[in-house]
């Protein structure tokens, strides 16, 4: 039971089922091509014209019509159609001509020396007869109009940009992605410098909103507040009211620096999760604000936060981004994992080989089993041992 509500803890895994369905999905929005990489498309990219839209040269030569030698006509802008046996110059890209049936690369041509045959016009020659169609690149021949160019669901990529443009696109749908606001906690907490014994350094305002971004939400407000039950009410009441989520680090406790619970309760809040039977991160708490709001209290020791994170708020920001609950991985132990005392054990590990050598920092302040992990092992209550495979939650940052 969790000591404040009386409500049960959730387990692992419904906490995150509990998280992802309490999240709707937010409407998708348009952006310009050149703001949507890494973005979910959220409606296919169709052609609007085809693409190449118009039939042109690969090479720098000339455009020819039938076999050679051709009579050189001016590159004229409105020339008349190439009859049988005429040429004229093209660059790489060029458009070709109306009657052209392929293009003589400029390597392999010679403009007559003197210039004309006897009626005094410029002719071209070449030992190569160039086969219909050779270094012409066809007219629709990547996509048709109106063919799907990116399926949606796809997360762009540079090339996908491309290929927008190149459809003849501006803008793309694609899913929203969550506004989130950062409500930091604690009065012993310092932003700088070696911190005194009795403070500490914050460590999660210069990671936390990155690790936000990388689970696809955009951090749009960052609020530092002492232990304050007033200075809370109010961080979550009006500073942050204009954001889809609300992330609270600190105060999830009982103590009476801990006010995340009586600020919810003065507000009206109404709390979904009290307590995941997890460790570290046990104290998470998710609550729906009165507007309906979702607010994730993450606690204040920095592993169990990144814990609690991972567990809520990454469900969460995928719900309003609409793109599936984030799955779990499998590997195998390369050494035991002590039975839990009740709980799921989160656990930062390394892969070595194909094995995963489980961190011996697993204290709920420590960071650095999690800073060289490979991932996070999900284990269960009773224990594993050696070879057994094992889920464990991907690090949005590891590839
Ligand atoms: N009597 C009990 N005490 C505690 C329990 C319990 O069940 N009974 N649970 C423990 C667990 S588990 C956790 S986790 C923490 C949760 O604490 P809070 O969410 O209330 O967080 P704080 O008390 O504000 O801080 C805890 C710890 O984290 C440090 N902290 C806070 N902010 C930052 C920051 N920005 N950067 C670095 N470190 C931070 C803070 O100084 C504290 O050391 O409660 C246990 N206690
Ligand atoms: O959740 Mo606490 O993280 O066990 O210290």
């Amino acid at each position: 039971m969790s000591a404040a509500s009386g409500m049960p803890r959730l387990s692992w895994e419904q906490a995150r089922e509990s998280a992802y369905a309490a999240a709707g999905v937010l409407p998708t929005t348009r952006v310009e091509l050149s703001a949507a990489v890494g973005r979910v498309l959220a409606e296919p990219v169709v052609a609007l014209c085809e693409v190449p839209h118009y039939a042109s040269s690969a090479m720098d030569g000339w455009a020819v019509r039938g076999p050679g030698p051709w009579v050189l006509r001016a590159a004229a802008r409105d020339a008349p159609a190439l009859e049988a046996g005429e040429a004229r110059a093209i660059v790489t890209g060029g458009l070709i001509p109306e009657g052209a049936d392929a293009v003589l690369r400029s390597e392999v041509g010679d403009v007559v020396s003197g210039g004309s045959d006897a009626t005094g016009r410029r002719l071209l020659r070449s030992s190569v007869t160039p086969w219909i169609g050779q270094h012409i690149r066809p007219r629709g021949e990547e996509f048709g109009r109106g063919e799907v160019g990116i399926d949606a669901g796809a997360r762009l990529n540079p090339a996908h940009i491309a290929v927008a443009a190149a459809c003849g696109v501006d803008e793309v749908a694609v899913r929203a992605r969550a506004r989130v606001s950062l409500v930091f906690t604690g009065d012993e907490v310092v932003t700088h410098g070696i911190p005194a014994p009795g403070t500490v350094r914050d460590s999660f305002g210069p990671q936390l909103p990155a690790f936000v971004e990388l689970l696809g939400a955009e951090v749009a407000g960052q609020t530092r507040i002492g232990d304050d039950h007033g200075a809370l009410v109010r961080a979550l009441s009006t500073e942050a009211s204009a954001h889809d989520v609300i992330i609270t680090t600190g105060g999830t406790g009982d103590s009476s620096a801990d006010h995340l619970r009586g600020a919810l309760d003065r507000l009206g809040a109404h709390v979904l999760i009290d307590g995941v039977a997890m460790r570290p991160g046990g104290p998470s708490i998710m609550a729906r604000l009165d507007d309906g709001r979702l607010l994730i209290g993450l606690p204040g020791n920095p592993l169990a936060a990144m814990m609690g994170l991972l567990t809520l708020a990454a469900p969460v920001l995928a719900a309003l981004a609409d793109t599936g609950l984030p799955e779990l991985s499998r590997v195998r132990l390369g050494a035991p994992v002590a039975a839990g005392r009740g709980e799921t054990r989160l656990i930062p590990f390394r892969l070595v080989g194909s094995q995963a050598e489980p961190s011996t920092y697993t204290g709920s302040a420590m960071l650095r089993g999690l800073a060289d992990a490979s991932g996070v092992l999900v284990c269960v209550n009773s224990g594993s041992a050696v070879g057994d495979e094992v889920e464990f939650v991907p690090l949005p940052w590891v590839r």
